[in-house]
């Protein structure tokens, strides 16, 4: 089984804008509400290619209850913790010429349901998959992704962790599965810019030393590198197309890539289908469904079902 953890999720508020005047009354030209989160991402994107995933979380108020309405709509199976007081963020993304995004900060989430979660996740048993993505609320300890690997240590289940910065490099000693910094992320872990491949595949393997076993990393519109626990390096072209809103990329990214993975077992096909899907997702509005996907593989889309 795989689930997946968002510890904030949100709705997503996507409007498109002829322009954005800081300080004037914008008018958008198309707006649109859609479940998000990265882990909640993930999930969506793992059912629209057929692979069933658990989505757990925390949602509160009415935009919570909307949150839950709405995956339940698209396919996505959802164990949330309901908290009590707050509501559940809206992130507002702005596509106006450039993308402008403004992320709210989310509920506070108790230590009862913190305890909750921790319950759900001792279910959790060898061969399963589990994906952590996203920031966590200001309220919770920086070590909660380290805490929760922590726990699962001697059950052999694969972990995903997206995250950034010490909420990442704190996890690696518990060897995940994959990890998946875009190129400025896994610069910023140096405190350093990466620009040529080589600089990137140094680092990718620098996080391979402090105990990752495979690292992804992503890099827009340059398409992405694989570095492997098997030593192979991978990598990446884009897809060329127009890009519409490329929230969600990243996500859609890593559940093409454990779908090709869990499928067939390539590392290879797997970067094709987590590429693929990604750039689906950049040329829509929202996430990519299948057959955005798979318009633009590589191989016809049963040679990523073996
Ligand atoms: N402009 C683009 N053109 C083509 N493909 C893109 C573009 N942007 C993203 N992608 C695809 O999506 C993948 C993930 O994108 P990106 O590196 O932006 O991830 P990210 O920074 O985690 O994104 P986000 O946080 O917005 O979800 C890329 O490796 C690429 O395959
Ligand atoms: O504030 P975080 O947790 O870093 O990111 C949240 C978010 O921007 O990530 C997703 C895209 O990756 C969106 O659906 C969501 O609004």
């Amino acid at each position: 089984m795989i689930y997946t953890v968002t510890f904030n999720p949100s709705l997503d508020y996507v409007v498109q804008a002829e322009q954005l005047v800081p300080g004037e009354i914008n008018r958008t030209t198309s707006e649109a509400v859609y479940p998000g989160g990265k882990g909640v991402n993930v999930s969506v994107i793992l059912s629209n290619l057929g692979l069933e995933s658990t989505a757990f979380g925390f949602t509160a108020g009415f935009t919570g209850k909307a949150l839950q309405e709405m995956l339940l709509e698209f396919g996505a199976k959802t164990d949330f913790i309901p908290l009590a007081d707050g509501q559940t963020r809206i992130n507002v993304k702005i596509n106006a010429g450039q993308e402008t995004e403004i992320n709210g900060q989310g509920p506070k989430i108790t230590e009862t349901a913190i305890q909750e979660l921790f319950e759900k996740l001792k279910s959790l048993k060898a061969g399963d998959v589990l994906v952590l993505a996203g920031s966590i609320p200001s309220t919770l300890p920086e070590n909660i992704y380290e805490w929760i690997l922590m726990c699962l240590k001697d059950k052999d289940v694969k972990v995903v962790v997206d995250a950034t910065k010490d909420l990442l490099l704190n996890v690696l000693k518990y060897h995940p599965f994959l990890i998946k910094p875009n190129n400025h992320e896994l610069g910023e872990m140096f405190q350093t810019t990466l620009t040529t491949e080589e600089e990137i595949i140094a680092h990718a393997k620098k996080l391979q030393e402090r105990g990752a076993r495979n690292v992804l990393v992503s890099m827009a519109k340059d398409g992405a590198i694989l570095v492997t626990e098997d030593g192979e390096i991978y990598k990446k072209q884009p897809h060329n197309g127009t890009v519409v809103n490329s929230v969600g990329a990243g996500d859609s990214m890593v559940a093409g890539f454990l779908a090709g993975y869990l499928n067939t077992g390539s590392y290879e096909r797997a970067l094709e289908l987590g590429t693929a899907a990604g750039s689906a997702t950049a040329f829509q509005s929202w996430l990519a469904s299948r057959e955005d996907i798979v318009k633009l593989l590589d191989r016809p889309y049963s040679e990523y079902q073996i």
